[in-house]
């Protein structure tokens, strides 16, 4: 079952689902791609308010069609792909968010699908790759953020959006031979940062050297590393430059363009993506859905990857 025609159904008709897509129980509950909304933001160190990311990516893929020139594929045709709603994460306790963001995300991941989750912030990654680990083993993660994430507490909290793969890796969760943050960039608390990080196996492409070496350079060294692991995909909308996402709350200055993150994504195509997350898209520092735009193309490229694969080992079979 694939989205609701748009030449018969005005796109702006009716309740928004992802990509106009049938919701999981209008398919009978079983899904390739399940896309799956986390509205939860207790987690930020400043600017609230990713809790309605969810729903905002929601409205404006509103405007996606069915065919992907860029990887010529139709995405809602090699596989079902379907909406799951929300997970109805606890808002007034971490701990127990986390805890139910893990459990939904094993009932989904044993259900057969991927996941194709739309952040809430950016802790919702830790329990999401608890999940996809138990699945498939220590994973490879490219991390998409200004930020390192990889930072111990906060006011003594553990998981928080600047933690979750420090956490991972304590958990041994990753696979440490390939791990990468891509578009880095920005203040730190101190070198010490970078030390950390380098110690727990990361490699790092920062934003200025997406603009130096271009797009097809670095997915090509990124597709190396990854070699042919099960691979997590984890996109902070905040690697983005404020121009192109200034919907989010911790915006840091010279950012990817998005046609650069999404040029990327197109050039890991033939990975094994296992799951995928995009967060931290904050609307109500949107304007004309320019945030919201963005994030609804990152996981559409996304699914795009997701459905190739699963329709290619269809016909493996
Ligand atoms: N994950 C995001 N978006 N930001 C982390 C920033 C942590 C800090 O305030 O230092
Ligand atoms: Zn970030
Ligand atoms: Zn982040």
């Amino acid at each position: 079952m694939g989205p609701v025609d748009s030449s018969r159904v005005p796109r702006y008709a009716g309740p928004a689902t992802f990509a106009r897509l049938p919701r999981l129980d209008e398919v009978g509950g079983r899904a390739d791609v399940a896309v799956v909304g986390v509205p939860f933001d207790t987690g930020v160190s400043y600017r609230p308010g990713a809790r309605f990311g969810g729903n905002a990516i929601r409205e404006a893929s509103r405007l996606l069609r069915p065919y992907n020139p860029a990887q010529d594929a139709s995405p809602f045709a090699l596989a079902q792909v379907a909406d799951a709603g929300d997970i109805a994460a606890n808002p007034f306790n971490i701990n127990e968010a986390v805890e139910t963001v893990e459990a939904a995300a094993d009932d989904l991941l044993a259900g057969g699908a991927r996941m194709m989750t739309l952040g809430g912030d950016h802790t919702i990654a830790l329990p999401l790759l608890r999940s996809v680990a138990k699945k498939h083993g220590p994973v490879a993660l490219l991390h998409f953020d200004a930020h390192l994430d990889t930072w111990d507490t906060y006011f003594g909290a553990e998981y928080t959006h600047g933690t979750p793969f420090r956490r991972a890796v304590e958990e041994g969760i990753l696979d440490t031979s390939a791990l990468s943050h891509v578009g880095t960039r920005g203040p730190l608390y101190g070198k010490k940062d970078l030390d950390e990080d380098e110690k727990m196996g990361f490699g790092i492409v920062t934003s200025a050297d997406v603009m130096r070496r271009g797009v097809d350079e670095v997915a090509d060294q990124l597709r190396q590393r990854i070699g042919d692991r099960p691979l997590y995909i984890s996109i902070d909308i905040d690697v983005l430059d404020p121009a192109h996402a200034p919907g989010t709350g911790t915006p840091e200055a010279g950012g990817m363009t998005s046609r650069e993150l999404l040029e990327i994504l197109r050039g890991l195509a033939s990975c094994n993506l296992v799951s995928a997350d995009v967060v931290e898209v904050a609307p109500a520092y949107d304007h004309a859905e320019i945030t919201a735009v963005a994030a609804s193309h990152t996981a559409y490229e996304l699914t795009t990857i997701m459905s190739r694969q699963i329709a290619a080992s269809r016909q493996g079979e």
